[in-house]
């Protein structure tokens, strides 16, 4: 019994008291009274708190929607049917003198690379640079004021964003999780996958053996943001998301910067095994996730300062 049922408690036997004094009610009548206020009390009660977990999970619902359905702003007047629907995403991504500012100071200044189908590359650089900033290209987000970024040698500008999106998987430092069972959460990438799929998608994200653990298993209710479950656990199952999705493009987005070493350690396997024949975007300022990437492109002041194959880079720092 919580503060506000013990107060109302108290007022119903105080005026029990009152009635059964002045002759208005029988003892048997009160008890009777007082069980109905209990159970009242306990159901209003519950269908409030139901109430109250619901809401921030409908608020969650509603900003990934809004996220996913965002148009960018150059194609709202244009009727999205002249767009091109690839028929498959084979895994070729190339930004050809890519510029781009959001107002006039210029962001990103004549970026040129490929990425192969199934190779992963990482975006390295200090914060402020331009990483993210090329991955909102890639998202298209925006579009560049001038170079292009092709997909399988076709103009992005001119691709379906609704198809895009459909391709791409991310794993992010920000963990979205629901108010919901764990099986639910993972199957957010993937809503009628089978139980089986799930659970091979968790052993892939090595997060199996934990939920086993769990007295409810895949049942296990998580919090709002997995507030019941370390970040390790939450970014593990977030790559088990991915895994269930498996989209041919990958972005890893600072995956690990809020985990320790040591889980960083042992996440990145999973995120090895993740980024294999995907295409991968990994945006990272740490070199220490950059040796899961075939390729790096250090990126200083919106420029690219140096690319080469990781083994390559690595030698230099
Ligand atoms: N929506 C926006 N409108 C205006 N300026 C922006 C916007 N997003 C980013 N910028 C600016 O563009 C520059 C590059 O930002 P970006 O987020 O791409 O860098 P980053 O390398 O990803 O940094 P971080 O590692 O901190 O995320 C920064 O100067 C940033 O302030």
């Amino acid at each position: 019994m919580d503060g506000i049922q013990f107060m109302l408690m108290m007022a119903v036997m105080w005026v029990g008291v009152y009635e059964i004094q002045r002759g208005a009610m029988t003892m048997g009548d009160f008890v009777a009274f007082l069980g109905y206020v209990l159970i009242m009390t306990g159901a209003v009660y519950s269908l409030f708190t139901t109430y109250q977990s619901f809401q921030p999970m409908l608020a969650s619902m509603d900003r990934l929607k809004e996220l996913f359905s965002m148009v960018p702003e150059f194609e709202r007047d244009k009727d999205a049917r002249k767009l091109y629907v690839p028929e498959a995403f084979i895994g070729r991504v190339k930004f050809d003198k890519v510029s781009f500012a959001y107002g006039k100071e210029p962001v990103l200044k004549n970026i040129s690379f490929e990425v192969l189908p199934g190779e992963a590359v990482a975006l390295v650089g200090p914060s402020g640079v331009g990483k993210t900033t090329m991955i909102n290209l890639l998202l298209k987000l925006y579009i560049p004021q001038s170079g292009a970024i092709y997909l399988d040698g076709v103009n992005l500008k001119g691709i379906d964003h609704v198809w895009l999106r459909r391709q791409i998987g991310v794993v992010s430092q920000e963990i979205f999780l629901f108010n919901d069972t764990i099986e639910n959460n993972i199957k957010y990438g993937k809503p009628n996958a089978g139980h089986d799929e799930v659970v091979a998608a968790a052993r892939k994200a090595q997060i199996h053996d934990f939920i086993m653990g769990l007295p409810d298993g895949y049942n296990t209710v998580i919090g709002e943001r997995g507030t019941k479950l370390s970040v390790g656990q939450r970014q593990r199952i977030s790559i088990a998301r991915a895994f269930l999705k498996d989209s041919p493009l990958l972005i890893l987005d600072e995956p690990t910067s809020a985990i320790d070493v040591e889980t960083e350690r042992s996440i990145k396997e999973s995120l090895s095994n993740l980024v294999k024949g995907r295409t991968t975007f990994i945006i990272t300022y740490r070199m220490s996730l950059a040796d899961i990437a075939d390729k790096v492109v250090g990126i200083v002041d919106g420029s690219i300062a140096r690319a080469g194959t990781n083994q390559e880079i690595l030698k230099t720092v």
